[in-house]
C-alpha cells in the first residue's frame, strides 16, 4: 500500500493507540498467573495479536469482545509444539523464557525482520538455567526444552533489555528465592521499570533493582492479586510520540489517553519537545502541543535517545522542522531493530532533502530547510513509515510513502489518526 501525504495542518484532539509494550506484557503476565484476567483498552497491532497467539498455543484461553479481553490461565502448559512470534522483537525475546518454564519441547519462529534479528544471548544464556536448545546460528529457529531453573547468573544487557524483561518475569513465575540476575551495561532501562510495574500490577513477586546491576529475589512471598484481575492497558508513548511531533510541526493538538506518570520511555519525547520551545502544555488529564505564541519557529535540540531508541524516527521528523542543527545521540541502538534505523533514517530523509549525518554514536540533523515531496519507502519498518508521514506535513509538494501498511505492526490506525486531525492522505493499492 502507497499512503500519500500532502502538506496540511493538523488539529483537534488525538487519541493514540494502547502501548504494545504494555499490552504484550501484559499477556504473559496473565499466561503467568492462575485465573482469569481481564485486559480494559486492549491493543490490536500485529504485534500485540502475535502476544495473543502465544499465550493461547501456551495454554491459556483467550476470548475477546467489544472492549476488553479475557485470558484465563492456569500457567505455561503449552497446547502445540510451534510457536509464532510474527515480526515481534520482545515477543520472541521474552516469551522464550517463559515457554522454557515448560518441559515440552519446543520450536520457535518468527517472519520477516525478525528473522534476521539476534537471538545468540540464548546459546549462552539458556544452559546456565537448565534449558536446553538455542538459536540456529544466533538467529531463529529457536528450540528450547525446560523446565527453566532459576539461578544466579550474568547476563549481557547492553543489545537489548528485552532478554532481561523476559527473564525477571520467568524467575517470577519459577518462584526464584534466593538468587539474582547480574546485568553488565543495561541499555533501554526504562522499559525494565515497565517490566517491573506489571509485574507489580498482577501480584508477581518482584525483585529488588540495584542501580540496574543486580535483581535480586529474595524470600518475601507476594500477596496474589484480585482474581479476576481487571488490567487496562496504557496509551502509546511510542506512538504518541509521532502526533506529538504531528502538533508540533503542523498546527497544534491536545492529546489525551496517555499517562504522564507511566514508566514508558517514550515519554522523553516531552524533554526533546521543551527543548524545541514548542507551546506545551503538560497536564495530567492532557497535553497540548503547538500553535506557538508569537508564531516563532522551532529551536533545533540535543538529546541521548540511548535509553529510549524508538524516539529516534519521530525525532528526525521533528528535527527537520527546527531551524538548525539537532543532535540524537545513541546511533548504536539502532542497528537491530525492524530495519538498520540509523541507515534508513538518513536514505528516505535524504530523499526529501534532509541531511542527515552519522558521526560515531550521534545523529546529525540539519533541519530549517524546507523538505521536498518525493517519493519514499517505509522499508518495512512501521516507525520509519510514520516519520516519513509526519515529516511529509511540511513538505513542499506530496509524500508518497512505499509500504505504508508496515504501520500495523505497532499503530494500525495511523493512517486514519493522521486523517482524523485534518491531514490529506490518500491510501492507494
Ligand atoms: O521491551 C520493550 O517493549 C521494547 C524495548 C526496546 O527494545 P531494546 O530493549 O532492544 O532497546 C524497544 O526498542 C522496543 O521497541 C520495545
Ligand atoms: C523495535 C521495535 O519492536 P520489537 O523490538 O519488539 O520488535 C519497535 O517497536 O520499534
Amino acid at each position: 500500500m502507497n499512503a500519500t501525504v500532502s502538506p496540511s495542518t493538523v488539529s483537534g484532539t488525538y487519541v493514540p493507540p494502547a502501548s504494545k509494550s504494555a499490552m504484550q506484557r501484559a499477556c504473559a503476565a496473565a499466561l503467568l498467573r492462575s485465573g482469569t484476567t481481564i485486559l480494559h483498552n486492549p491493543g490490536n497491532s500485529e504485534d500485540d495479536r502475535a502476544a495473543l497467539d502465544l499465550v493461547t498455543r501456551l495454554g491459556a484461553h483467550v476470548a475477546k469482545d467489544e472492549s476488553t479481553i479475557t485470558i484465563t490461565s492456569r500457567g505455561v502448559q503449552p497446547k502445540e509444539g510451534q510457536l509464532h512470534c510474527g515480526e515481534s522483537g520482545l515477543s520472541v525475546r521474552m516469551f522464550t523464557p517463559i515457554a522454557a518454564l515448560s518441559s515440552q519441547e519446543l520450536t520457535i519462529t518468527g517472519s520477516g525482520s525478525l528473522t534476521a534479528r539476534p537471538l545468540d544471548f540464548f546459546d549462552t544464556v539458556l544452559p546456565q538455567i537448565g534449558v536446553r536448545g538455542g538459536s540456529t546460528a544466533g538467529k531463529l529457529p529457536l528450540h528450547v526444552q525446560g523446565p527453566l531453573q532459576p539461578a544466579d547468573i550474568t547476563i549481557d544487557g547492553s543489545l537489548s533489555s528485552q532478554f532481561l524483561t523476559g527473564l525477571l518475569m520467568a524467575y517470577s513465575a519459577a518462584g526464584a528465592r534466593g538468587v539474582a540476575l547480574t546485568v553488565k551495561g543495561l541499555n533501554s532501562r526504562p522499559y525494565i521499570d515497565l517490566t517491573l510495574a506489571v509485574m507489580r500490577d498482577f501480584g508477581m513477586k518482584v525483585p529488588r533493582n540495584d542501580n540496574y546491576e543486580s535483581f535480586v529475589f529474595g524470600d518475601s512471598v507476594p500477596t496474589p492479586a484480585k482474581d479476576p484481575l481487571h488490567y487496562t492497558v496504557q496509551g502509546d508513548w511510542s506512538g504518541a510520540a509521532f502526533g506529538l511531533v504531528a502538533g508540533a510541526i503542523a498546527g497544534k493538538l491536545e492529546v489525551t489517553g496517555l499517562d504522564v506518570f507511566s514508566e514508558q520511555a517514550d515519554k522523553a519525547i516531552l524533554r526533546a519537545l521543551m527543548q524545541t520551545n514548542v507551546a506545551l502544555s503538560i497536564r495530567e488529564d492532557g497535553i497540548s502541543v503547538g500553535g506557538q505564541a508569537g508564531g516563532g519557529g522551532l529551536n533545533p535540540f540535543h538529546f541521548n535517545a540511548t535509553d529510549c531508541p524508538d524516539l529516534f524516527p519521530p525525532l528526525v521528523a521533528l528535527a527537520s522542522c527546527c531551524a538548525g542543527t539537532s543532535v540524537i545521540e545513541g546511533v548504536h541502538r539502532l542497528a537491530h531493530k525492524e530495519s538498520n534505523r540509523a541507515l534508513t533514517l538518513q536514505d528516505e530523509f535524504g530523499k526529501l532533502g534532509l541531511s542527515v549525518e552519522l558521526q560515531d554514536d550521534l545523529m546529525i540533523v540539519r533541519g530549517g530547510t524546507v523538505l521536498r515531496g518525493a517519493a519514499v519507502s517505509a522499508r518495512h519498518d512501521h516507525r520509519i513509515a510514520m516519520a516519513l508521514g509526519v515529516a511529509a506535513l511540511r513538505a513542499d509538494g506530496p509524500v508518497t510513502i512505499e509500504g505504508a501498511e508496515a504501520v500495523g505492526k505497532s499503530y494500525p490506525q495511523f493512517w486514519a489518526h493522521l486523517q482524523q486531525l485534518g491531514a490529506s492522505v490518500s491510501l492507494t493499492g
